[in-house]
């Protein structure tokens, strides 16, 4: 295993370069997989506005948002169960999320973010767990993010860092619950995925 540089972002970790292309591209594959099995969907808010990043997920519960609002399920919005975690995926919530608690369960949602074109993700706590003493574990695949951390609190500073293809994310300890989100994307930056945009992984205990 490689070391790779870990950057403190407001209590929340970023681990530069933390997968290798190879690591990468076999991610990319395994998430064509979980697509194939469960489809790629635009979520709808409570408010009927459509979200514009795409998702999907695997695991035992999918995050999906509707008009009844957002929630984890067990099922696809197709009825069918989610695919299972692929195993490069758990092993890099072992290795990363196993320093934010001594108490590391497995995850039971791994939500498959896209990015297209002008997509972004509005300042959110992720608050959908009963567990908060789990982490949150993400990588980032593909075009760059602009990454926005905040505090516990609504409103009050922020700062920002740009998320490279490779790089892990561990929300965890007394950062759980900080706000945070992804201003926009550096579209076609990154020659990863054949039509560009950005993917992110989030690694989620749901129960
Ligand atoms: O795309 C990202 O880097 C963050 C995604 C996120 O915050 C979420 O899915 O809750
Ligand atoms: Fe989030």
């Amino acid at each position: 295993m490689s070391e790779c540089d870990r950057i403190d972002l407001r209590g929340v970790a970023v681990f530069r370069g933390a997968l290798d292309a190879d690591a990468q591209a076999g991610l990319v594959e395994q998430v064509c997989e979980i697509a194939r099995a469960a489809p790629m969907f635009h979520p709808e808010t409570r408010w009927g506005k459509q979200m514009s990043v795409k998702m999907t997920s695997a695991g035992d519960f999918g995050w999906v948002s509707d008009r009844r609002g957002y929630r984890y399920e067990r099922r696809h919005p197709s009825g069918a169960s989610w695919p299972p975690i692929p195993g490069a995926v758990l092993d890099i919530w072992e290795r990363f999320g196993v320093g934010a608690t001594p108490s590391l369960r497995a995850p039971e949602c791994c939500l498959v973010n896209y990015y297209g074109e002008g997509a972004r993700m509005g300042l959110h706590q992720d608050r959908d767990e009963a567990d908060f003493a789990q982490p949150v574990v993400s990588v980032s695949l593909g075009d760059a993010g602009l990454f926005r951390v905040g505090n516990i609190e609504r409103g009050g500073k922020t700062e920002s860092i740009w998320l490279e293809s490779g790089d892990v994310v561990v929300i965890g300890g007394a950062a759980r619950l900080v706000h945070h989100g992804v201003d926009r994307i550096r579209f076609a930056s990154s020659t990863l995925l054949k039509d560009g945009g950005r993917i992110n992984l989030t690694l989620r205990v749901v129960t």
